[in-house]
């Protein structure tokens, strides 16, 4: 008989640290031939340059396939199914198939894509890994837990007071096989409650587990054996599909071309002048995102007189800079993406990083 491949699916919200885990993931490995499907939020690629640049054995850019073409939950029969076919279908298919969908993506409806007959009998989900960002939770940055949501929902068929942010969230946890409670180096002693509140608002089953930098053995990440796709109606979408956007779109066609607030975030890119010091560019960097409430921002840029790239990553308030690898032949200057609730004045915020 032949086993199926057994594909993780990693989600979380912008910035929660997907990618992150995927690197220590990567880099830990221990000899497994891991190939990624990685969907980003906003056209730069970041992610998928992080990653291919890792230059880790095992994992050669051949096995990083990115899918850019809008939402990875929304183009599921254009785009995922046949990346993962071809996947599949290579002389040495890989031992583990990584996903890792953009920050703004409902896992659902990727969970459910693995009944498709191309996929079913050669694919299943191991597991759904929900990373999130700590600080952020516990900060309510999400507001509505999932609780209150339904509550909500039972009481007011009206999804009007649920906020884009607290939506995506809700799903996302529903989904989970494994919850991450990652950057608990920022949480300190609040990890140890957090953790034990979202194991009480869990699924039965659902692991919750604190991380920093996403490091996480292999062996807790993967093999977990979960077949997520038989048990979908466990992992309910809080959220359903929004037809009213679905209204406002009459392009759309079938359920896998919702909307679900999508519309309600935006990005948008950024080219500026090489900067001359990092230090102080990160410092500009966070007076824009606090400025106008940017939830993500993120890209390289080259420095005057230095032969390294800089990476810049930003999530709400925090912002790292680091040298990733030398510019080789690239253009200097700048190079941003933000991405926010939809309304951002992005003629003021490019002004102000140029
Ligand atoms: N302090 C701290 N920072 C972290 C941790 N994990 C990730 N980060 C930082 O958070 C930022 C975002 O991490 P990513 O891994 O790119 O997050 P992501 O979820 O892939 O982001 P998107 O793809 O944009 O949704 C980066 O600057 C990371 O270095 C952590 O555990 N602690």
């Amino acid at each position: 008989m032949q086993t199926k491949i057994p594909a993780t699916i990693v989600t979380g919200f912008l910035g929660a640290g997907k990618t992150t885990l995927i690197r220590h993931l990567l880099e830990n490995a221990g000899g497994r031939r891991i190939a990624l499907i990685i969907n980003e939020f906003g056209d730069l690629g970041v992610d998928g340059d992080i990653l291919k640049g890792c230059g880790i054995e095992n994992c050669t850019d051949d096995d990083v396939v990115e899918l850019s073409n809008g939402c990875i939950c929304c183009t599921v029969a254009d785009d995922f199914i046949p990346t993962m076919e071809a996947l599949l279908n290579r002389e040495t298919p890989p031992d583990h198939i990584v996903i890792e969908t953009s920050g703004l993506a409902l896992p659902q409806p990727l969970v459910r894509a693995f009944h498709w007959p191309g996929l079913k009998t050669r694919v299943t989900v191991d597991g759904v890994v929900t990373v999130l960002d700590g600080p952020a939770v516990a900060a309510g940055t999400f507001a509505a837990d999932i609780a209150r949501v339904d509550a909500q929902r039972a009481a007011d068929d009206g999804l009007d007071h649920e906020t884009p942010l607290s939506e995506l969230y809700a799903d996302q946890v529903a989904c989970a096989d494994m919850i991450v409670v990652n950057k608990s180096d920022l949480l300190g002693d609040g990890t140890a409650p957090l953790v034990a509140r979202l194991k009480s608002e869990a699924r039965e089953g659902v692991q919750v587990v604190p991380a920093t930098m996403g490091a996480l053995p292999a062996d807790v990440l993967l093999g977990r054996g979960q077949g997520a796709e038989d048990d979908i109606s466990a992992r309910h979408e809080v959220h359903h599909h929004h037809h009213h956007h679905d209204d406002d779109h009459p392009d759309d066609h079938g359920d896998h071309h919702h909307e679900h607030g999508h519309d309600a975030f935006e990005s948008f890119i950024v080219d500026a002048p090489e900067v001359t010091d990092p230090a102080a560019f990160a410092v500009k960097v966070a007076d824009v995102i606090r400025d106008h409430g940017i939830l993500r921002l993120k890209g390289f840029a080259s420095v005057t007189d230095k032969p390294m790239r800089l990476t810049v990553q930003a999530v709400g308030p925090r912002v790292d800079h680091y040298f990733d690898r030398p510019l080789g032949g690239d253009p200097r200057g700048a190079r941003l993406v933000v991405i926010g609730q939809a309304g951002l004045d992005q003629a003021a915020i490019t002004q102000a990083l140029q």
